[in-house]
């Protein structure tokens, strides 16, 4: 489902990305671990094209995005080719990114209706459906102001799966919540990836790694260090860097 060879971004001159690789099967779920500012978030943004890539390959479900000849020139696919890809994955914030002037309902059918050009009266029903299923119906006319942390991001969950991408990427969707709202959103997540829903989460919540996702990535200073099944990623990591930082974690 994701394909990303040999990554390298620098943002004025300093270098973010230095050469990751991580592929995505359908159904799975990877957690990319890592302190902070070690570039996973950029990597998060360079497969959504929310940042470009200074070289490297990127292939979604085989489509690919961006590549790089042997000279070492990037290239993109066409700007229509780049916003049929996009629309593959969607995409959850830490800061909910939620529109202050709409509704709940107003929130999750505005995509759908601009970018999908679907009538209101077909994606209504498929809307609450979501709103259903993240726990929320009783919200469909509050204004997102009204709620609590936890209920905007699954608001924003919901928004996202309005769209009907076959990927969710996850940028740290419980760092900006206090700890007692962070399990309703993670439960959420739990929920999706039971229903095999493809899932890329930048986090820190550990517990959500280890239980949750199939394997773990870890990033240190623009490295992906290694990566493995949770399992054995927790139980048995093969670099100092890693252990150095799942024991700063305890
Ligand atoms: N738009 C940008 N312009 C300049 N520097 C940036 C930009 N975005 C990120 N950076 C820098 O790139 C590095 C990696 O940032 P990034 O947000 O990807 O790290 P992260 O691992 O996600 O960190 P955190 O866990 O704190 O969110 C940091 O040094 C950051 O300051």
């Amino acid at each position: 489902m994701i394909e990303a060879r040999g990554i390298r971004k620098s943002f004025g001159g300093q270098s973010v990305l230095r050469d990751v690789s991580l592929t995505l099967a359908r159904g799975e779920v990877v957690a990319i671990i890592g302190p902070s500012g070690s570039g996973k978030s950029t990597f998060l943004r360079c497969l959504n094209h929310l940042e470009t890539i200074d070289s490297g390959h990127i292939a979604i479900e085989g489509e690919v995005l961006a590549t790089t000849d042997a000279q070492g020139r990037c290239s993109y696919v066409s700007d229509a080719q780049v916003r049929h890809i996009g629309r593959k994955m969607g995409m959850v914030f830490q800061s909910f990114n939620l529109f202050p002037h709409l509704t709940v309902l107003g929130n999750i059918i505005e995509a759908p209706m601009v970018v999908k050009g679907m009538k209101r009266e077909a994606i209504v029903p498929r809307a609450e459906e979501l709103l259903r299923k993240v726990g929320l119906i009783d919200k469909r006319d509050s204004y997102p102001g009204r709620l609590s942390g936890g209920q905007k991001q699954r608001v924003a969950i919901a928004r996202a799966l309005a769209m009907e991408p076959d990927i969710l990427l996850f940028d740290e969707p419980t760092s900006a919540l206090d700890p007692e709202l962070t399990g309703e959103v993670l439960r959420t997540m739990r929920q999706l990836a039971q229903e095999h829903m493809t899932m890329l989460v930048v986090t820190h919540e550990m517990g959500f790694a280890r239980e949750v996702a199939h394997r773990v990535a870890f990033m240190d200073q623009g490295e992906l260090i290694e990566s493995g099944p949770a399992a054995e990623f927790f139980a048995q990591p093969r670099h100092a860097r890693t252990r150095a930082f799942l024991q700063s974690m305890l």
